[in-house]
Order: structure tokens, then C-alpha cells, then sequence
């Protein structure tokens, strides 16, 4: 799993959401709140302390914006410490932007220099058309299967001055709570499984028969062969680009009607080479024809260098897979003005849960509106100078050149278009035409990058029983080195996709290495299930790291540390390795300090001279040891060998595959009421 970023900077980005509305607080008399004791509350609880209100439900009624700005009041009281600044965009004006449920405040104009973006502007237009709440919870699949739309507002979520938002139950979430079904905004198969998943419905490819595949160019209806590379599986790659996969017909349609049939040419490039300006081919590998050499060169020169480092393999294979995520982000970002995205078209805001994360597998998904990308977290302090000049470069001018190829791609076709509009006009129809995006700046796709990098997950499968041995994982386990680093193989799962997030809920939540939400991937969602009970005014929040056997997310059990002074050093020094290992690895893969209940008193732990002090804090990590070994210890498969975990039958269900499992990436579903082994076939006893 993916997802990096910098907690100081990320309070709140300035930009406004459809659905809903922002008020702002000045900054010059907030205050930070800390959390005061060790729960995974954090934060957020004691924002909403004395902000609540119970409904006839009992459930907690939140205000984001009163809760924040009493806390932050009753912080500025009791002198706590000074916030810090947000992103830099905003701080010039030293102004803290808060959520509002509700209407559009009308202090939204306060932001930055007083007055507001235009894109800000069109954001808030949009937001008065929607008039859903952020803090709707779409309660779809709630501990049984029922399916009901009944929309319970069980989750608010609230801004904080040193982990930016979080999300927080408002009411009991019971264990086993299906709480969201989420897509992705762009995804895309990881370099290692391109031939071996679906580009489209990202399953796994199974062996039928498939001839060719059908893919459309607009008014010209062309016909590819598909070749059978010889791949496990016998996939279909597309023959235009021979870059992507398909496990059938209907998927290579689909995806070719909105994104491949865009990026199709520009892959090739990428991956086969580009001609030099002579038109011979840059390596061995390509036949590129005139017509796209002539293309290739319009893309101008250090955009040429930079795909063809990419097609010389100069580039690590995930920067390839998020070069990869933002094409298509791009694409879909174009599209929207051909075609408006779906949660316009069905006239549902972004942030209204049925649509965005309903259990229901009907229900329409796709991305959301572009500019909701430009609300996320990119924490640009975080990023080495290094990195930056060199490799986001790198890719920069890669989007930039496929940008050129997009308005190549969808200009004609919007010229097209408009002429068919004015012709509507004539003959009595609107006659509205949606106008092409201009070309984001340098400085903007770099911003964009760094929003991926902060907001993408990779996605895991924990592929069918029986894999591997126990022998083979604690082999892996004990390859201390790569262990450490967090990086470790092991094929207990399987990364198949790169999946960037723009949901809102998602961004919302935030890591906790005592987390209470498990997350299981599903082709190109993720699905999102309360691990345990949730308490009202508890911080919601789920793991960036991995369970895994090369992963020490659990520092070791205390119970050593009753056998003697020496055995307690041991334990001592194992717990700290494990903080280190994981603060580690948070701050090279994901950018940011965690500020996580556990990690902060665990690093008071070891600070600490005071021995009541650490005695106290012993206990308190002793708490949260406790609450991790029930995850692990409670939730892990029971079958010998197998390194599943069991997941409440909406989980299970919602993972079934409709296609029948044989192409599908899932076991047989199981949907008999029992919580069940993600990857075999076992129920819990
Ligand atoms: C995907 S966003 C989560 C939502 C984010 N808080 C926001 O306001 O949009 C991830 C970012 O949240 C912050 N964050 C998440 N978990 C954190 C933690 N345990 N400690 C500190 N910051 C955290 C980091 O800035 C991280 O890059």
C-alpha cells in the first residue's frame, strides 16, 4: 500500500469540494490540539469534546466547522502550542479552512488574499447545485447484507492542526461494519502483472478463448487483432500499443472508449521507443512509421529524451506504474469535457456515499470530477531536491507531452462535436458546448505528481491457498534487511495495481499503526470494514503499512519484560527497532512523521528520563499492543500456511466475482453469514 505525504503542511488545502462548503478560522488565534492520552482517538476527540449533540439516534451530530473552531478556542485558553502554517499556497494569508456540512459559508471568501479562485469559484458553483453532506455514510451493508441505501451518519470528519483531516466515528460502528466500497480515480496493473491482469476490470486473465478483440476509433470502426503474447493465461494484449491487457471483448471496449484509445499511440512511444528526428528507430525494437515520427517530434526535444529514457527502461518500474496512474488521470481529465463524468451525469455530488461507496455493484462508478484531485495532499517540503529535479522531471515532461497528444487526440474530435451542437442550436436544442481544458502548467503537473505520490495505494491480493509455506514466509521474515526496510517479498500477496484515490472519504483517513479499519483490495476498489468496535468520537483510521510476515506493525508482546532486567532490555530494544522500522519506512514511502496516538507515546517511551513516566507509558503501549494483537491475532487466518485474513460476509460478498471465478482473481464467494478468510477458503470458528 501506498500513500505518502507531510503532516504539518496538510491542515487543509484551500480548495473547495461540491457538497460541500468551507468556512475559514484565522490562523492567527488557533491553536494545536494534541491528543492527551493513548487511544487511537487521537486528535479528534478532543475537538469534539463538548461539541456534541445526540440525535434521536444517539449518534454524535457534528459540526467539523463548530468542533474545530471551539477546540481550537478552548486550545488558544489553555495556551497549547501554535499551529503550524498550512500548505504554502494558503499561508501567506495565515488562514485555516475548515468543512462545513451544510450550505456554502459565506466566509469561503475570505481565502488566500481575500477573494477566491475562479476555480474555487466553479467549485462552489458546483457545490450549491449538490446539497449532500460530507459526513453521510452510505450504511449499505451494515454487519448484515441487507443492502438497504439507508444513509447513517456515522462518520464525521474534522480538521486538525497537525494531521490535517481525520475522520472520526460519530456513533457505535460495530465490528464488521462494511463501511465503503471505493474506486479508484485512475488505475492501473503494476509493471510486473501487465500481461497477467486486466487493464480494465483488473482480474486476473483467464485462459478462454478469446479471438479478437474490437476496438473502436471514433466513426471508424477498426479492427485489431489481439495477440496472445504467450502469456500465463493466454492474456490479449492490444496490437495497437501491445502495452495493455485485456481479459475479454466487453473490458477491451470499455476502456478503450474512454481512456486506451487515448493513450494507445503515446504507450507505444513510451514503451517501443520514439524515432529521432532522422526517423530512425531510437532502439531495436520499433517500426515506427513516418506519420509517427512526424508525431514524435511535435512533442519537442527534452520531451522526446525523457520517453526515451522511459522506453530504455531507465525508469524504476513504480515510477513507470504512477507515470502510467497520471496519463490516465490526465486522460480522464480531458474526457470530462467530452463527456461529463458520471457523478455529474447522474447529477450526484462526489462526496454522496451511495454513489461513491455503495456495496451495491450496480451502482455506477467512475472518476471523479478532476479538480476534486486538486483538494489533495501534496506535502512539497517532503520531496528531496533530488527526486524533484531528477525523476518528477522526468515524468513531468512526459505529461506534458502527452498532453499534446491529448488536445491532438480530442480536439478534432471536439471540433467535431461543436459543429453537431450548432447544429442542435439551429434546429431548437441547448447548443452548449463544453469548453477543452488548457494545458496544465509545468509547475501544476508537478503539484500533480506529488498529489499522486501522497494518495495512491498499492493494491494487494491475497492470492488462493494453498501459497506459500510457512517456511518460505519465515525465511522471508527473518531476511532482516529487506525486513526492515519494509520492502521485503514475499508472496503471501501479491501487489497486481497502483490505484490514485481522490475519494473523499479515503483522503480522509489517515494512517494509525493501531488502526481499527481493515481494507481489502478488489480489483479496482477497495473495500473498507471495521475491524473492530468502534467507540463514537474514536479516530477512524487505517494502516498505510502492510500486515505481513515482513512487517513488524506490532512491537513485541511485553510479556517478556516480567522475566528479568536483561529480558526486559531485549523486548526494550526489539519494541524500538519496530517504532524506528515503521517511522522508517512512513517517511521514505508515504513523506510524513506519524503523529499516531501510539507512535507518540512510543516516542515519549524513549525520550523519556522520567522512569514513572515510562512506566506509565508502558501501560499505555501495553493497551495498544493489546488492541493490535486482537487485528493480527483475531482477524488472521487460522489455516496452516495461510496469511488471509477473515472479513465480515459483506466483504466476502462484495468481493464475489460476477464473472464467474474462473477469470476472476477471488476463491468462490462465501456469503453464508460467517466472517471468512480473504484468500482460502476457511471461516473463522
Ligand atoms: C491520504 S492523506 C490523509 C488525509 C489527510 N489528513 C488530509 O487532510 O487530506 C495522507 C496524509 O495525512 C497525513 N497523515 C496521515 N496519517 C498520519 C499520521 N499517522 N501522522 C501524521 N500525519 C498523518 C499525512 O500528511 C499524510 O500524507
Amino acid at each position: 500500500m501506498i500513500f505518502k505525504t507531510q503532516p504539518n503542511s496538510s491542515v487543509c488545502n484551500g480548495s473547495n469540494q461540491a457538497g460541500e462548503s468551507i468556512s475559514v478560522v484565522d490562523q492567527e488565534s488557533t491553536t494545536a490540539v494534541r491528543a492527551s492520552k493513548l487511544t487511537s482517538t487521537g486528535a479528534g476527540s478532543d475537538e469534539i469534546d463538548g461539541q456534541q449533540d445526540h440525535n434521536q439516534d444517539g449518534d454524535i451530530a457534528l459540526n467539523s466547522y463548530e468542533a474545530t473552531a471551539a477546540a481550537v478556542a478552548n486550545a488558544a485558553d489553555h495556551g497549547k502550542q501554535r499551529p503550524m502554517a498550512l500548505d504554502q499556497e494558503n499561508s501567506r494569508k495565515s488562514t485555516t479552512i475548515v468543512r462545513v456540512s451544510g450550505s456554502i459559508h459565506e466566509h469561503a471568501s475570505h481565502i488566500g488574499n481575500g477573494s477566491i479562485s475562479n476555480h474555487q469559484a466553479e467549485r462552489q458553483n458546483q457545490a450549491t447545485a449538490f446539497s449532500t453532506s460530507s459526513t453521510q455514510v452510505d450504511d449499505n451493508n451494515n454487519n448484515n447484507d441487507e443492502g438497504s441505501s439507508r444513509e447513517v451518519r456515522r462518520i464525521g470528519r474534522l480538521s486538525t492542526p497537525d494531521r490535517g483531516r481525520i475522520m472520526v466515528a460519530r456513533s457505535m460502528i460495530p465490528r464488521g461494519t462494511f463501511l465503503y466500497r471505493l474506486a479508484a480515480q485512475a488505475t492501473v496493473c503494476d509493471t510486473d502483472n501487465r500481461t497477467r491482469r486486466c487493464a480494465s476490470c483488473f482480474k486476473r486473465i483467464g485462459s478462454h478463448d478469446h479471438d479478437m478483440t474490437v476496438m473502436k476509433e471514433e466513426n471508424v470502426e477498426t479492427t485489431r487483432k489481439v495477440d496472445d503474447g504467450g502469456s500465463e493465461g493466454g492474456s490479449h494484449g492490444c496490437e495497437g500499443c501491445g502495452e495493455i491487457w485485456y481479459c475479454d471483448h466487453a473490458c477491451a471496449e470499455r476502456d478503450w472508449e474512454v481512456l486506451h484509445s487515448a493513450e494507445c499511440r503515446f504507450l507505444k512511444a513510451l514503451y517501443q521507443g520514439v524515432p529521432s528526428t532522422t526517423t530512425t528507430s531510437c532502439n531495436n525494437k520499433t517500426n515506427i512509421d513516418e506519420d509517427e515520427a512526424a508525431w514524435m517530434t511535435s512533442v519537442g526535444n527534452p520531451h522526446r529524451e525523457a520517453i526515451m529514457r522511459f522506453s530504455r527502461e531507465g525508469f524504476e518500474p513504480y515510477t513507470q506504474d504512477y507515470c502510467r496512474v497520471l496519463i490516465r488521470t490526465l486522460t480522464h481529465r480531458f474526457h470530462e469535457f467530452t463527456e461529463p463524468p458520471l457523478s455529474i451525469q447522474y447529477g450526484i455530488s462526489p462526496a454522496d456515499p451511495p454513489y461513491l461507496e455503495s456495496a451495491d455493484p450496480d451502482q455506477p462508478q467512475g472518476p471523479l470530477p478532476y479538480s476534486d484531485v486538486e483538494d489533495l495532499v501534496m506535502n512539497r517540503e517532503s520531496f528531496s531536491r533530488e527526486k524533484v529535479e531528477g525523476e518528477f522531471r522526468d515524468v513531468v515532461r512526459i505529461l506534458d507531452a502527452f498532453q499534446g497528444h491529448l488536445e491532438a487526440f480530442y480536439l478534432p474530435r471536439m471540433d467535431r462535436r461543436r459543429r453537431q451542437h450548432k447544429e442542435e442550436e439551429m434546429t431548437g436544442g441547448s447548443g452548449n458546448v463544453l469548453k477543452p481544458p488548457r494545458r496544465l502548467l509545468e509547475t501544476e503537473l508537478m503539484d500533480l505528481i506529488m498529489r499522486e505520490e501522497c494518495n495512491s495505494f498499492g493494491m494487494y491480493e491475497y492470492p488462493p491457498f494453498p501459497l506459500p509455506s510457512t517456511a518460505t514466509a519465515a525465511a522471508v521474515a527473518a531476511s532482516t534487511d529487506a525486513g526492515k526496510a519494509g520492502e521485503a517479498k514475499d508472496n503471501s500477496k501479491i501487489c497486481y495495481a497502483l490505484g490514485f484515490f481522490v475519494r473523499q472519504h479515503l483522503y480522509g483517513f489517515n494512517h494509525s499503526c493501531s488502526p481499527n479499519l481493515f481494507h481489502v483490495a478488489h480489483n479496482n476498489q477497495l473495500l473498507l470494514y471495521a475491524a473492530r468496535d468502534i467507540p463514537p468520537r474514536e479516530e477512524i483510521n487505517i494502516t498505510y503499512l502492510e500486515f505481513g510476515p515482513h512487517y513488524r506493525i506490532t512491537p513485541p508482546s511485553r510479556a517478556g519484560a516480567k522475566k528479568g532486567v536483561e529480558e526486559e532490555e531485549k523486548t526494550r530494544k526489539k519494541t524500538r527497532e519496530a517504532f524506528e522500522n515503521r517511522k522508517r519506512f512512513l517517511k521514505s514511502h508515504f513523506y510524513f512523521d506519524c503523529g499516531c496516538a501510539r507512535c507518540t507515546y512510543e516516542a515519549t517511551l524513549y525520550s523519556s528520563s522520567d522512569n514513572d513516566m515510562k512506566e506509565e507509558v508502558k501501560e499505555l503501549i501495553g493497551e495498544e499492543e493489546e488492541k493490535e494483537r486482537f487485528l493480527r491475532e483475531g482477524l488472521s487466518c487460522e489455516q496452516e500456511g495461510c496469511f488471509g485474513f477473515y472479513a465480515p460476509p459483506a466483504v466476502l460478498h462484495a468481493r464475489q466475482d460476477n464473472r464467474g471465478s474462473k477469470n476472476g482473481c477471488d476463491v468462490e464467494p462465501k456469503v453464508d453469514g460467517r466472517w471468512g478468510c480473504v484468500a482460502c477458503d476457511r471461516f473463522q470458528s
